[in-house]
């Protein structure tokens, strides 16, 4: 289970982001595609209609922070659930991942947002899978049309970072504003559910003016 080769693999790309991020900041433009439909989004009604949570998790260590991040800002959260599945097996699931994204695959997503429209800002969170966003976020941001919105990504990694997901999401979504995000290192749930990493999460969220 240890995801220790993706140190290497992906130190490059951290790299490389971190002087595109120093150089150019974090703040960029638009998105693609549409829809609305169903929904699987469960709302505090704090903030209802205004923020989106968005993740995607296999494991449940970004599940754990957007839960943190909802129960911070309210809004609505909503998971990323693909038609096809991964195995069980880390490894073969991490083989699998690099299968699709070396095809480009596009998931098909199972659970749809209802009402895109009525949100204004919406965070995106994934793990980080072979150095970016996991296929199925794709997917989404190329469903869904995000002009005009704010997008925080938010991540979980074990060593990469965002890798170049934010320029992934930059491609994908020209016409938006992405804010600066916050990418911790996984470990699991149990880290993420510490105090320090929920402090992280918080002070975060103050950085970026969402909470006061
Ligand atoms: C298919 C796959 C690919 C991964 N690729 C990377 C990677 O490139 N870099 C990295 O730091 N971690 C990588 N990881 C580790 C995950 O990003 C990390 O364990 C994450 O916290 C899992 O989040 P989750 O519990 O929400 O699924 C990968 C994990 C999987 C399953």
């Amino acid at each position: 289970m240890s995801e220790k080769p993706f140190l290497k693999a992906s130190a490059l790309a951290a790299r490389r982001q971190l002087l595109k991020t120093a150089a150019g900041g974090l703040v960029a433009g638009l998105a693609t595609p549409i829809l609305s439909a169903t929904a699987s989004a469960q709302t505090t009604g704090k903030t209802a209609g205004k923020i989106l949570i968005a993740y995607y998790s296999r494991t449940g260590t970004t599940r754990e922070m957007a839960t943190q991040i909802q129960q911070k800002l309210g809004g609505d959260l909503f998971e990323l659930r693909t038609a096809h599945t991964y195995p069980k097996e880390y490894r073969a699931t991490t083989n699998q991942a690099k299968r699709e994204q070396q095809e480009r695959f596009r998931p098909q997503l199972t659970t749809e947002v209802q009402n895109m429209a009525g949100y204004d800002t919406v965070f995106i969170g994934y793990p980080n899978w072979w150095g970016t966003l996991p296929m199925a976020f794709f997917s989404f941001l190329e469903r869904y049309d995000l002009a005009g919105k704010k997008i925080i990504p938010f991540s979980t990694h074990e060593g990469s970072h965002f890798g170049s997901s934010l320029s992934d999401i930059r491609t994908l979504c020209p016409k938006s504003t992405l804010l600066e995000g916050i990418a911790l290192r996984g470990g699991g749930i149990d880290k993420l559910q510490s105090s320090a990493a929920r402090a992280e999460v918080a002070a975060w969220l103050q950085k970026i003016g969402m909470v006061a």
